[in-house]
């Protein structure tokens, strides 16, 4: 059987007035009103963005975390925090492909070539002046008071005063109006042009909602140079205006809450049996108007003994990572179960590309500073670690502070 290559589509001249954005646009607009899922991301550091469209939902639904190998199948991971019925791990295969940078074609996969004549006539016909993003058949969750998210710190740091514990992210949801006519692609523009060094990202599935973000945290990361990255990334203060990250202050409490998260992924590389890895840090880190500490880790695929698996295998040991899970990772999750009150869904889940662009290059990002897209409102997350010292109030303010980092596309 001859292998099946990626076919290449030619805009017409009908769309020669569309700049590349607006063929972002009219791109998104057709996989919106032909039911498709979609995901739109800025990489950190990257000028431009790219869309991914999947052929239909069911092929999106996947069981084990993707796999980041250049063999595997390229596509978009959207994973929850926990997997469950509500909240489906999904894999949105890479079956129409637009880079901003490369603006004249859209690449349509082999599994997707029935695709290609109802896509052919889309690209000539003139763009939709509104967009029907997707949502998701779940209630809002409870947005938690700050009385009540003041009384689950009390009750973590009992937990870790009672030893059933070292530390808890707890974490909590609120809602805010959309301001009318909001746009999701303007925000996820707005965003992309705020935070620079973020992972911007659009996701929008059938029956399970819009997701918009710009997250700070690398979960695993394997690059076009035969690396594996990945970091610890915990502890948070504001930055202050005038102020150099570089002289920050920590205090014991986040010094410590950080290392935690440093020492369980050395714990990963240990149950790997993995010797040979590069720690950097941690040091100062800026994200939006917030500082966090901040450790990287990285191996030299070339010198180890299983390079094809490694970044597997660290993805499905590294999630849910203590930066939002907690430590010990069951114990941490048993609390959360129990005592968060609200789904958490794709909040602290991870996303991102999978052999999109090059084959063996993967970047996956902890889903944190993210909101849902409802139909007259937005649902934003944030949470925080707690110790053994943590402060309630200034816990209610962290998460207060995280949630800017998002919010600031809501402001009417
Ligand atoms: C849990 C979040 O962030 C995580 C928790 C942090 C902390 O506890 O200080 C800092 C960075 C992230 O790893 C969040 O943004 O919601």
């Amino acid at each position: 059987m001859p292998v099946l290559e990626p076919r290449q589509l030619l805009w017409p001249t009908a769309a020669a007035g569309l700049d590349a954005q607006a063929r972002l646009r009219h791109l998104a607009a057709g996989a919106l009103r032909t039911s498709r899922p979609l995901a739109i991301w800025r990489e950190p550091g990257a000028a431009h963005p790219r869309l991914l469209v999947a052929r239909s939902l069911e092929a999106t639904y996947t069981g084990l975390p993707p796999a980041l190998d250049g063999q595997a199948p390229a596509g978009f991971a959207f994973f929850p925090f926990r997997d469950s019925d509500h909240n489906p791990a999904l894999f949105l295969p890479a079956d129409v492909q637009f880079d901003v940078a490369r603006p004249d074609a859209v690449v349509v996969s082999p599994a997707a070539r029935d695709l290609v004549p109802a896509l052919t006539a889309w690209l000539a016909l003139p763009p939709l002046p509104e967009l029907a993003w997707h949502h998701g058949g779940q209630p809002a969750p409870p947005a938690a008071t700050e009385a009540e998210y003041t009384q689950l710190v009390r009750t973590g740091v009992a937990a870790i005063k009672a030893k059933e514990v070292v530390k808890v992210v707890s974490s909590r949801a609120a809602r805010l109006p959309l301001p009318p006519g909001f746009d999701p692609l303007v925000a996820f523009a707005e965003l992309s042009a705020r935070y620079e060094r973020a992972f911007v990202s659009l996701v929008s599935v059938p029956g399970v909602g819009t997701w918009l973000g710009a997250s700070p945290e690398v979960l695993a990361e394997v690059t076009a140079d035969g690396q594996f990255h990945t970091m610890a990334l915990a502890a948070t203060q504001p930055l202050v205006p005038g102020r150099l990250p570089q002289d920050a202050i920590w205090r014991q409490k986040e010094i410590e809450e950080q290392a935690l998260v440093a020492r369980y992924i050395v714990s990963c590389f240990k149950q790997l049996r993995l010797r040979e890895y590069q720690e950097t840090g941690p040091r100062t880190v800026v994200a939006g108007q917030l500082l966090h500490l901040r450790t990287d880790f990285e191996v030299d695929l070339k010198n180890v003994p299983f390079p094809s698996s490694l970044g597997t295998d660290m993805l499905r040991l590294l999630h849910p990572t203590s930066a939002v899970g907690g430590m010990p990772k069951a114990a941490a999750l048993a609390f959360l179960q129990r005592y968060e009150g609200y789904d958490r869904a794709y909040y602290s889940g991870f996303l991102g590309p999978v052999n999109v662009g090059a084959p063996g290059v993967s970047r996956l990002f902890v889903n944190l500073r993210c909101l849902q897209v409802r139909t007259t409102e937005a649902i934003l997350y944030a949470g925080t670690g707690l110790t053994v010292d943590s402060d309630p109030t200034r816990e209610w303010q962290e998460t207060e502070y995280k949630m800017q980092t998002v919010a600031a596309v809501l402001a009417i």
